[in-house]
């Protein structure tokens, strides 16, 4: 299998080459050539099986070039045994025909782990195999950062720098990834806001004449195509649970880069059985005002109750934009030019999007009241960004007779501020791996959004 650039002015890539890049070098996101596609039969088939066994599954088209099957088992399994719950991405019942998938049982309490556990397996696996010494730079508003370090930090042959906006996590996620005080992992605490970070990371793929020599960047972001293919698995899981092939199962998504929900849409184009795909977003809405309204003009971005959302220049969406416009590379170079400005997509785009796609907006008092709601009604404790997502499944869905997947993206002990504007008084007690974290000493470097500071400092550590 080959990957092309959404830009169209990259050379076709192999997989392993695409893990090891971050953007193409024309400045676009790797997709596969052709999506490969389940018939329903093999659908069927993936009833029984484990977590382990449908990831094995579900990725091996992808990596089969690339890998051996060995190789994928082994990589497999190991990523997923850290994981805390025996079902790894379980479904708990909220309502009639309403769901949550909880994707917090890993490491590092959020979804992210899913892919980065995974990844970092795999960066290991490649680069020993190369025997190269790669910097991996990662932008992060909260959750991949310490998805990403935990991923990476017994690998022999990465240094890691994770950039994140200071003062605009929370604390929890601030100290799981600055108490790792392993000598390839460093935290910049950049002066900026999460924009800020991924714009830093992305012009510093451009130019790495920074590095040291025989060095290069690789990126854990879901610019990483790996990062989307591991994300694709849940949404097979939760399908096959709720019936599928048989029937149409479809998801809300709590959406800031667009790329868990973006992985939902893969899952469909490669046979699941999904109707609709709801995005859910905080007041940093600029995904719903272009879906709904196609609005897609940038506004300050808000520093929110749900900080890991915080984000106005969402990476993934090109890569749904390049299908849209009839995977034209030309057509997404001209648009992309456009992006950190007025970027207005032809209307029979928009109007092809909204068959599948719905979109909802809950602002921080919205947040809290759904947090304190849904808890009322069910019982069930969400976090801030699940609240969201719930709070959007509950306001769009188009048939309740089909069931609908609230996908929980992170722990509510991550955002104790949103949880406790909501049900003052709520325990939340850190999980035991974690029950020290707020006596752990930290180490992280607050720096100026400036590049030329980031590059020396980075060039400094290496
Ligand atoms: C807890 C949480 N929920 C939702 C999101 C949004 O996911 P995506 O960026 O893939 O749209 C993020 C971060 O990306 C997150 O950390
Ligand atoms: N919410 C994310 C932002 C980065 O998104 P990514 O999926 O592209 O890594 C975070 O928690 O860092």
């Amino acid at each position: 299998m080959k990957f092309i650039s959404t830009r169209g002015r990259a050379p076709a890539a192999s997989f392993s080459e695409v893990v090891l890049a971050g953007l193409a070098g024309d400045g676009g996101l790797y997709v596969p050539e052709e999506l490969p596609k389940f018939s329903r039969e093999e659908i069927a088939a993936m009833a029984g099986m484990d977590y382990v066994q449908l990831a094995r599954t579900v990725m091996r088209p992808f990596v089969a070039e690339d890998l051996t099957e060995e190789e994928l088992d082994g990589l497999v399994e190991r990523a997923y045994e850290t994981f805390n719950h025996k079902a790894i991405a379980p479904l708990v019942q909220l309502d009639h025909n309403l769901w949550v998938q909880e994707l917090f049982h890993g490491p590092t309490l959020a979804f992210k782990d899913f892919a980065l556990q995974f990844l970092g397996q795999l960066f290991d696996l490649l680069l020993k195999k190369r025997g190269e010494k790669v910097v991996v730079m990662g932008a992060t508003s909260g959750d991949t950062g310490s998805a990403a370090i935990e991923g990476c930090r017994h690998c022999e042959n990465i240094d890691i720098f994770i950039l994140h906006p200071h003062q605009r996590v929370s604390e929890v996620q601030r100290r799981q990834m600055t108490t790792i005080l392993s000598d390839n992992v460093y935290n910049i605490a950049l002066q900026g806001n999460f924009d800020d970070c991924q714009r830093m990371v992305k012009a510093s793929f451009a130019d790495q004449s920074f590095l040291p020599d025989g060095r290069r960047l690789v990126a854990v972001n879901s610019i990483n195509w790996a990062r989307i293919m591991a994300q694709i698995v849940y949404y097979f899981y939760a399908a096959l649970h709720l019936g599928a092939p048989a029937r149409a199962v479809n998801f809300s998504v709590p959406t800031g880069n667009f790329g868990d929900i973006f992985a939902g849409y893969l899952a469909r184009g490669m046979g699941l059985p999904v109707e609709q795909l709801i995005v859910a977003t905080n007041a940093n809405d600029i995904l719903h005002r272009c879906l709904s309204a196609n609005d897609h003009s940038r506004k300050p971005l808000q520093h929110s109750l749900s900080p890991s959302m915080d984000i106005m220049v969402s990476s993934n969406f090109e890569r749904l934009l390049f299908d849209l416009y009839g995977r034209d590379g030309n057509a997404i170079a001209e648009l992309m030019r456009h992006q950190g400005g007025e970027m207005k997509l032809a209307a029979e785009v928009v109007e092809r999007a909204a068959a599948l796609f719905s979109s909802h907006r809950v602002d921080d008092a919205g947040t809290v009241a759904a947090i304190r709601n849904i808890s009322e009604e069910t019982g069930y404790l969400a976090d801030p960004h699940t609240a969201i997502g719930i709070e959007a499944a509950r306001q769009c869905r188009r048939d309740p007779a089909q069931p609908m997947v609230c996908l929980a993206t992170a722990h509510p002990v991550k955002f104790p501020e949103a949880v406790q504007k909501a049900l003052s008084g709520q325990e939340l007690p850190l999980p035991s791996h974690l029950a020290d974290l707020f006596e752990r000493e930290e180490r992280y470097e607050v720096l100026p959004d400036d590049m030329m500071v980031v590059h020396k400092f980075m060039a400094e550590s290496l």
